[in-house]
């Protein structure tokens, strides 16, 4: 190591080094070029004009080369302009022999509004900047490249990153010496030429007359030149970046982009100026903003977006998919809280009633929402020839939920697909199962399926049953492990339809007789989430993040005023419920159930359920192991959408006995190998002992795996058909 090398890094400095600097009669060239010469460096002061439109002979240079001398430094004045670049860097080639460090600082200003502004105005003032730039960088480029070290900073503006009045010249060259920079920093990498730009705010000859004077004193250029001293240095790391800086603070700025938005719905559809107008407001949206690095990195952001797209829009077109937007805040979690009979009058209510409320959160029901598109046409559309649904002959009949994420916070935004996926022929009524997928910055963060009833539309030939339907499970055949009452307001409906579901059934009395009904009945979703809420405080410590999935069955329609009664039995951490209405005796929620993380009861006590089903207890019998092998195209998160295959060995003493494949396009298991597919990857060996869930519910393919325990949870076809098959081998 030399000697002037360890000088150089133990107190950043220059020695050995020589520094042209551009502009360095007075202000931030000044600055630079004293702080290099007195940390070693040999500096031409370059300068040519007094005044601030570059008219005058200069005596400034004279002065800044006596300064440094004076202090011992080493210096030479040169008066060429900028647009003379080569003469420039030749000076310094002369007194000193080489050339390390370009500080393109040199400015002049010929503010007029554009109007006014002449031809003059603009060739001047891009001579200096962006003109002066280049030649004096090129002048340079050649011995930076041979020596294979080079340090320039271009001198960039906040009039030119964001526009100013009365400075198109000045901002238009100012941009374009961003744009200079970010080419060189590419073109200067294999030479180990770094090429960056500073954006100073200081006080100046520039800025003199235009700054309040007590900024104007403030804005010291001393305390922007340690910022380009180090972007100089040898040990800067960053090549290419802006860096704006004034009153000893530094920012990097960088640009940004919108996530974008496709302007059509299918690959195969026309772009249209409708179409553009449509898609707007998430073109333009800023929210998942990100930063691009590299022109590549721009190209292969747009293929994936498009291949996305393209998959996407397949995956759409086999579905009949529809996407919508939901964004919630916690003024809706209250509305919708106040809407299932929430009340202050409860305290353990005020948490999903106050937003300073320390655990103020979501009730887990009020998710159900964003998969309520009302505006869906996937139903109508999905309905056999002849048949039809619309407001005048659809009821609520079943509703799921499962969460596969964190529990939402208190506002966010997600997005929403729903596509049906079966058409059930109950005789003189359909049954349209309608999925929804729900996520949040491309995370599917939970799912759920509604059941719609749909009024004498049946008996068109079709099923009765769908293997895709999360099915209701019957209560416990014993006396209730909990009851709660309470009873609905009159004004029930009409404050729960707030929350998004403007049916008129529940409000106008003419549609309520004309369907039938003695006035207008409540929501589905309203009746569950005050049994939900019973279940949530009974059993589930009044924690919505302890809800795992909750399932029901709207068995008649409720009316606004009467009394539910939710009577609850626990199993494991799964907690059946059923809801009647006490002035009739009648059951309006059956088959119905809410899956807990961990059963809490509202005494407190906690219950670690012994592993739930006879199913996982079976399988904890000693000497059973089960390997996995995963296979799939991408992340678990992308899964779903690339169609991705699971491939689960059951192995007996270290061989395969059997094999089960999980499709997750089609959502089918069956036995054998995957039909297509890359080879399995990951291999994944579960011990003795450790814990084996099987849980009923709908895929979850990111929990299908989980942190070297087995846990196949939520897939209920998996566990009916690997559960027999895991009891039978007791062996294993
Ligand atoms: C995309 C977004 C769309 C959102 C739409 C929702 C918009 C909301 O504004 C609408 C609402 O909130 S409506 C209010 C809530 N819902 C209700 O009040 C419905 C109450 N249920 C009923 O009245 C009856 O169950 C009734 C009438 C539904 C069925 O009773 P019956 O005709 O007597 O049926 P039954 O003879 O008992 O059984 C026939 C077959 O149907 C199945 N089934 C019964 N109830 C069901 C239900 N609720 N959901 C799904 N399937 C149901 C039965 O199992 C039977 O099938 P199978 O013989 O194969 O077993």
């Amino acid at each position: 190591m030399s000697l002037e090398f360890k000088k150089r890094m133990d107190q950043l400095r220059f020695d050995g080094r020589v520094a042209v600097v551009t502009g360095a009669g007075g202000g931030l060239g000044k600055a630079y070029a004293l702080l290099l010469a007195s940390r070693g460096a040999k500096v031409v002061i370059n300068d040519l004009g007094g005044g601030r439109d570059g008219s005058g002979k200069s005596t400034f240079a004279d002065a800044v080369v006596q300064e440094i001398k004076s202090k011992g430094g080493i210096a030479v004045a040169d008066y060429n302009s900028v647009v003379d670049g080569e003469k420039i860097i030749k000076t310094a080639i002369d007194n000193f022999g080489r050339i390390d460090i370009l500080i393109n600082n040199a400015g002049i200003l010929r503010d007029k509004s554009f109007g006014k502004m002449t031809e003059q105005d603009w060739d001047l003032v891009h001579a200096v900047h962006l003109k002066g730039a280049f030649k004096t960088t090129q002048a340079a480029w050649e011995i930076f490249r041979k020596q294979k070290y080079g340090r320039v900073i271009m001198t960039s503006s906040n009039a030119g990153l964001f526009g100013n009045f009365g400075q198109a010249n000045y901002s238009a060259a100012k941009m374009g010496l961003v744009g200079l920079a970010n080419t060189l920093a590419i073109e200067g990498a294999k030479y180990n030429i770094k090429v960056n730009t500073i954006v100073p705010t200081a006080a100046s000859r520039l800025t003199e007359d235009i700054l309040p004077p007590e900024m104007f004193q403030a804005m010291k250029p001393d305390l922007i030149a340690p910022v380009v001293a180090y972007m100089v240095h040898e040990s800067f790391p960053d090549s290419g970046i802006i860096i704006d800086s004034t009153l000893g603070y530094a920012a990097k700025t960088h640009l940004v982009r919108s996530n974008g938005n496709p302007l059509r719905t299918k690959p195969t559809d026309p772009v249209t100026i409708e179409t553009v107008k449509e898609a707007w407001p998430q073109v333009v949206n800023m929210k998942n903003a990100y930063h691009l690095d590299k022109i590549a990195e721009v190209t292969v952001d747009l293929v994936e977006k498009l291949q996305d797209f393209e998959e996407q829009s397949r995956l759409d077109s086999e579905k009949e998919a529809y996407w919508s937007n939901y964004t919630y805040n916690s003024k809706d979690l209250v509305l919708y809280a106040l809407g299932v009979g929430a009340s202050v009058v409860n305290s353990t209510d005020l948490k999903f009633l106050y937003e300073s409320h320390e655990n103020f959160g979501a009730l887990p029901t009020f998710f159900i929402l964003p998969g309520m598109v009302m505006e869906s046409p996937v139903v109508s559309k999905s309905m056999p020839p002849g048949k039809h649904a619309d407001f005048t002959n659809i009821l609520h009949g079943e509703q799921y939920i499962e969460f596969l994420g964190d529990f939402p916070g208190t506002d966010g935004e997600f997005t929403v697909r729903n596509y049906v996926v079966d058409i059930l022929d109950k005789g003189s009524s359909a049954v349209a199962i309608v999925n929804s997928e729900i996520f949040q910055n491309k995370n599917l963060v939970f799912r759920t399926q509604q059941h719609v009833f749909v009024l004498g539309q049946g008996g068109f030939g079709g099923p009765r049953n769908s293997s895709k339907a999360v099915n209701v499970l019957p209560a416990p055949k014993r006396s209730p492990d909990a009851i709660v009452e309470q009873r609905t307001s009159e004004d029930q409906a009409a404050l729960y339809r707030l929350s998004g579901d403007l049916n008129p059934l529940h409000i106008d009395p003419n549609v309520a007789t004309a369907a039938g009904h003695s006035k207008p009945i409540l929501h589905g979703l309203a009746s569950l989430g005050f049994s939900t809420r019973h279940v949530l405080a009974k059993y589930g410590g009044n924690d919505s993040s302890n809800v795992k999935a909750i399932k029901a069955r709207f068995a008649k329609p409720v009316l606004p005023g009467q009394t539910l009664v939710t009577e609850m039995w626990v199993e494991g951490s799964r907690v059946h419920f059923q809801t009647k209405i006490k002035e009739t005796g009648n059951v309006v929620i059956s088959g119905a159930y809410v899956d807990m993380k961990k059963i809490i009861k509202d005494d407190g006590a906690t219950s670690t359920p012994n592993q739930e089903s006879k199913l996982s207890s079976t399988m904890k019998s000693d000497g059973l192991f089960i390997k996995i092998s995963e296979q799939v195209k991408a992340n678990p998160a992308q899964a779903k959408s690339v169609g991705a295959v699971y491939l689960y060995n059951i192995t007996e003493n270290g061989k395969t006995v059997k094999q089960w494949t999980l499709d997750l396009k089609s959502g089918l298991v069956y036995e054998g190998q995957p039909k297509s597919g890359s080879k399995a990857d990951t291999t994944m060996t579960v011990s003795d002992g450790d814990l084996i869930e099987i849980a009923s519910g709908t895929l979850n393919p990111q929990t299908a795996y989980l942190k070297g325990k087995l846990k196949i949870s939520g897939n209920l076809m998996l566990a009916q058909k690997l559960g027999p098959l895991l009891k039978s081998g007791s062996k294993i």
